[in-house]
């Protein structure tokens, strides 16, 4: 019995992962695996799987198993807004779709304590999140994504007792979960500028934000005030996107503004923020979100402005700024 042996003695899938192998000469064995993109329950089961193998060879008195932690570089994006209602967790779950099509690995945590709507946007609303070690494991959302919600934590109707410091204590929970291989995790935070985004700025410390808005004027200045509070804490406001900007009558084909058209790229311009783009009001955007099935999970005119300032997103994820 020698090294070679006892690697080979090792099931494939965590023979490739031997970082290194030891043995002694009373027989004992340890071995270092490599663990990156595991989740806790595979880091426990390929711990056992591999110390039965090794003991299992003649000769071998014990096997200790060490499974090396992840190493994956993982940035957090908050998506914020000023005001509610304006498609913040509509943005935020098509966003996650566009970018997982696009190959990246990519996880939602929906922090919105006040509507937590994105088990539905992401169809999980019958997933019940398991915890291994008090860690909390994020269930499979569309096209499998990984997801966590306050949604799964809070029981219907609850969400009132839940602001303040126990919505900013389940924020911690959900941000340092078992996100495996998700190396990009988007943040549906709760509008405004409450308990929720301070414990985010100052506890968790996003590497970028993304602002949405509705061109009205009202929104507007919400959705500067949330800008201003990632940038004067020195997390970079990635951009700002236009949502329900210009509607068009599915009878007579007419083009409207009920809430006004270009105002978010205005703004921008005098923050000197960079505009990401605009998303039209449209019913299928609403039918098809609302159904689970967010539309840039597929191909076509519906999900093509999302797709469009997903890719500005993955630009800036690639580069670390606009390309
Ligand atoms: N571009 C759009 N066209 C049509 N409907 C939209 C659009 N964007 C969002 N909606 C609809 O508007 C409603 C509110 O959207 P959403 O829940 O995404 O907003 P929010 O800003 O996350 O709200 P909250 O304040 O609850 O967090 C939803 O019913 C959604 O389907």
């Amino acid at each position: 019995m020698d090294e070679t042996a006892l690697r080979s003695a090792l099931p494939e899938n965590i023979a490739y992962r031997v970082q290194a192998l030891k043995l002694a000469e009373d027989g004992g064995v340890s071995v270092v695996l490599d663990g990156t993109g595991l989740g806790a329950a595979e880091r426990a089961s390929f711990e056992q799987a591999a110390k039965q193998a090794i003991e299992a060879v003649e000769g071998v008195s014990d096997a200790r198993i060490a499974v090396m932690a992840d190493r994956v570089k993982r940035r957090f994006i908050a998506i914020g807004s000023g005001k509610g209602g304006v498609g913040k967790s509509t943005l935020t779950a098509n966003l996650a779709v566009a970018l997982k099509r696009m190959g990246h690995k990519v996880g939602v945590v929906d922090a919105d304590v006040y509507g937590p709507s994105q088990p539905t946007l992401l169809a999980s609303e019958k997933a019940k999140p398991e915890a291994i070690d008090r860690t909390l494991q994020p269930v499979a959302g569309t096209l499998g994504i990984p997801m966590l919600s306050m949604g799964h934590l809070i029981a219907p109707g609850k969400a009132l007792a839940w602001r303040g410091l126990k919505a900013a204590g389940a924020l911690t929970e959900l941000i340092e979960a078992d996100w495996g291989d998700a190396e990009t995790i988007l943040i549906d935070l709760p509008p405004g500028t409450g308990d929720v985004q301070l414990t985010m700025i100052q506890k968790h410390r996003p590497d970028g934000a993304v602002i949405v808005s509705t061109p009205q004027d009202l929104a507007l200045i919400d959705a500067a005030r949330a800008g201003q509070l990632f940038e004067t804490a020195g997390v970079p406001v990635i951009g700002l996107v236009e949502n329900m900007s210009g509607y068009q009558c599915p009878h007579c084909g007419e083009f409207s503004d009920p809430f006004g058209q270009g105002g978010v790229e205005s703004i921008a311009a005098r923050l000197e923020l960079p505009f990401l783009g605009r998303i039209p009001l449209t019913m299928d955007i609403r039918i098809a979100s609302d159904a689970g099935n967010p539309p840039a999970a597929e191909d076509g005119a519906t999900g093509a402005p999302f797709m469009a300032v997903a890719e500005k997103l993955a630009n800036w994820l690639k580069q670390g700024k606009h390309g």
